[in-house]
């Protein structure tokens, strides 16, 4: 079904040209006038809402062939209402139910079409093979755009190979492992200041909100690894921006942003935003953003003074040892090696990995938790893997262990690794991820016209018994134990695991995100008991496009041992 805008402004415009000959033709009679616009404005609603609702579906969708759920209704298509909480639910529901062979039509209310792709076969052709003709919705650009002041680069398919190509040297495990005394000193100083927070409240009562202090050491951890720049959240809780950074992306992921995604589905907003931008960036998160954004730049322009002298003192044709790859340095410092990103881009670049990245890892710890405390058997498991395996002073940086080694050795803790990778699997952040047709192509031999909406339900990759086995809907660590299994899963296929996305635009972070995911859980469990006080509700659904938990993890933490 085209746009509301598509179909609706021409309408509009011809109503206005009604109105207007009318106006002029009988010029004693504004009332006649003003009624024959109001009739003809509901009568262009009318058309607009029948040939959509009703006879695109039906005759004139190209995608008529394509198997679609029985039952869908004009108002909720089909869904079972018009604002579901978690939209992937329903298409997870008719991607399992309806016999397809890798492609099926879904109706979101008022009969918006999408195409589900339901197959590996049908990923990979679209992801791997066909990337340039898939891209994302533009409205999610520019959205995105109005809100963080970034033009992301990944999300237009011109800037996104140079963007890949030249940002690679930070993100390799040789990369990684550099800074991992960083990702794993502010872990470790999570616990210290959680500690310090039990001695100060002796009561065996008192909860810790486990969902703040995540937020704030990823804050830390990100400006260091992204910008060298120390946001100091862990240390200083409720200080201006420093707040308001990590609260900004809580508040993101509210109604608000389901709202304006429902809208996005049916309508082309972004005259609209354009005109709200103004007062969009007035409100508090739009403020926020806007103090991100200026901090960020701030931060940028002093690393691209420190360079620019620092390559002046050393000569610009000396090859720099012990930088890139490896180096321990931050990606905007790489970045600015490369020599190709302007600052805007730099400063683009900064934000998207600020908004890409502490947001998910965050929610991932916070499963990790959900479920050590839903299943105490894990827990006290990976305890025991951690306490046999890793040598306490060498984690508390007594023994000068260099990254690489304290890399190594918490990837060889092969539950650690197997819990993160299944929480990952069994939680993906982003359940539902759209594309659209940047110009006509196919997949699956199915013709696909410029514009049409498709949509992958990750869960049901994820969990597909066909897949996965017989117990692909349960969490089970195990499953990524033995020789072959530690990478896959016990998955054959290439395109089981859709967590990170895949192709050229799989999530680049996704080796940090397991860092991170391994050093802070390691970091918990070594040094606390955890119990999830609301262990009921705590895996209840926040209704946004994320997988997150509504309410956060309250947890009640019992130190095991002081250092
Ligand atoms: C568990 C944590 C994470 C999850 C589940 C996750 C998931 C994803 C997914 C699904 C995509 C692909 C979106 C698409 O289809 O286009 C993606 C892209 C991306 N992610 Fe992540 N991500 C995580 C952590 C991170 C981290 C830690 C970073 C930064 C260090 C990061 C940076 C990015 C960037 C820059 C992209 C865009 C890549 C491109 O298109 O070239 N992510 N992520």
């Amino acid at each position: 079904m085209p746009d509301f805008l598509g179909v609706w402004l021409p309408l509009w415009i011809c109503t206005w040209i009604a109105a207007v000959v009318q106006y002029v033709s009988h010029r004693n009679h504004g009332f006649v006038t003003v009624i024959t616009f109001l009739v003809a404005e509901f009568g262009a609603l009318v058309i607009w809402a029948f040939y959509g609702m009703v006879l695109y579906p039906r005759y004139f969708t190209p995608f008529r062939q394509l198997p679609t759920p029985p039952g869908r209704t004009l108002r909720y298509g089909n869904r079972k209402q018009f604002f579901p909480e978690y939209a992937w639910d329903d298409v997870r529901n008719a991607a399992e139910t309806v016999p397809n062979n890798g492609l099926m039509r879904f109706y979101d209310a008022l009969s918006k079409e999408a195409l589900v792709v339901t197959k590996t076969e049908a990923i990979k052709e679209m992801l791997t093979l066909k990337p340039d003709d898939f891209g994302h919705p533009k409205n999610v650009q520019y959205l995105m755009h109005r809100l963080t002041g970034s033009r992301f680069s990944f999300l237009s398919p011109h800037g996104h190979k140079a963007f890949r190509k030249h940002l690679r040297p930070a993100f390799t495990v040789a990369h990684i492992r550099s800074i991992m005394p960083t990702i794993w000193g502010r872990s470790d100083h999570m616990t210290r200041l959680i500690r310090r927070e039990l001695q100060a409240n002796p009561d065996p009562h008192h909860t810790v909100d486990i969902r703040d202090y995540l937020r704030r050491t990823m804050w830390d951890i990100f400006g260091l690894i992204v910008l060298g720049h120390d946001f100091q959240t862990l240390d200083k809780p409720a200080a201006g921006t420093r707040d308001k950074l990590v609260g900004i992306l809580g508040r993101m992921n509210g109604r608000l942003v389901q709202w304006a995604n429902f809208i996005m589905t049916y309508v082309d907003v972004r005259p609209l935003l354009k005109v709200l931008s103004p007062l969009l960036m007035k409100s508090p998160t739009g403020k926020a953003l806007e103090q991100i954004r200026n901090s960020v730049t701030q931060a940028v322009g002093r690393k691209e003074t420190e360079f620019r002298a620092d390559t002046a003192k050393r000569g610009s044709n000396e090859q720099r040892e012990g930088e890139g790859e490896g180096s321990g340095r931050d990606i905007t410092h790489i970045s600015l090696k490369s020599g190709v990103f302007p600052s805007e881009e730099l400063i683009d670049n900064a934000m998207l990995f600020l908004t890409a990245g502490p947001n998910s890892t965050a929610a991932a710890v916070e499963w990790a938790i959900y479920e050590m405390c839903r299943r105490p058997e894990i827990q006290a498991r990976l305890r025991d893997e951690i306490n046999e395996c890793l040598d306490p002073a060498q984690l508390n940086g007594t023994s000068g262990l260099s990254g690489a080694a304290l890399l190594r050795n918490l990837q060889s803790l092969p539950y650690l690794s197997a819990v993160c990778n299944e929480v990952i699997r069994y939680y993906p952040f982003v359940p539902l991820s759209p594309r659209v047709a940047e110009r006509d192509t196919s997949l699956l031999g199915v013709p696909i016209p410029r514009g049409a909406t498709l949509l992958t339900p990750v869960e049901v990759f994820n969990r597909s018994k066909e897949l996965w086995g017989h117990d692909a809907e349960e969490f089970n660590p195990d499953r990524w134990m033995g020789v072959g299994r530690e990478t896959n899963g016990g998955a054959a296929n290439a395109y089981a695991f859709m967590s990170f996305g895949a192709g050229p635009g799989t999530c680049i972070g996704k080796d940090y995100a397991r860092a991170m995911m391994a050093c802070l859980v390691a970091a918990l469990v070594r040094e606390f008991e955890i119990e999830v006080v609301n262990l009921e509700t705590a895996g209840r659904l926040l209704p946004a496009p994320f997988k997150k938990s509504l309410e956060g993890m309250q947890v009640r933490l019992r130190t095991l041992h002081h250092s």
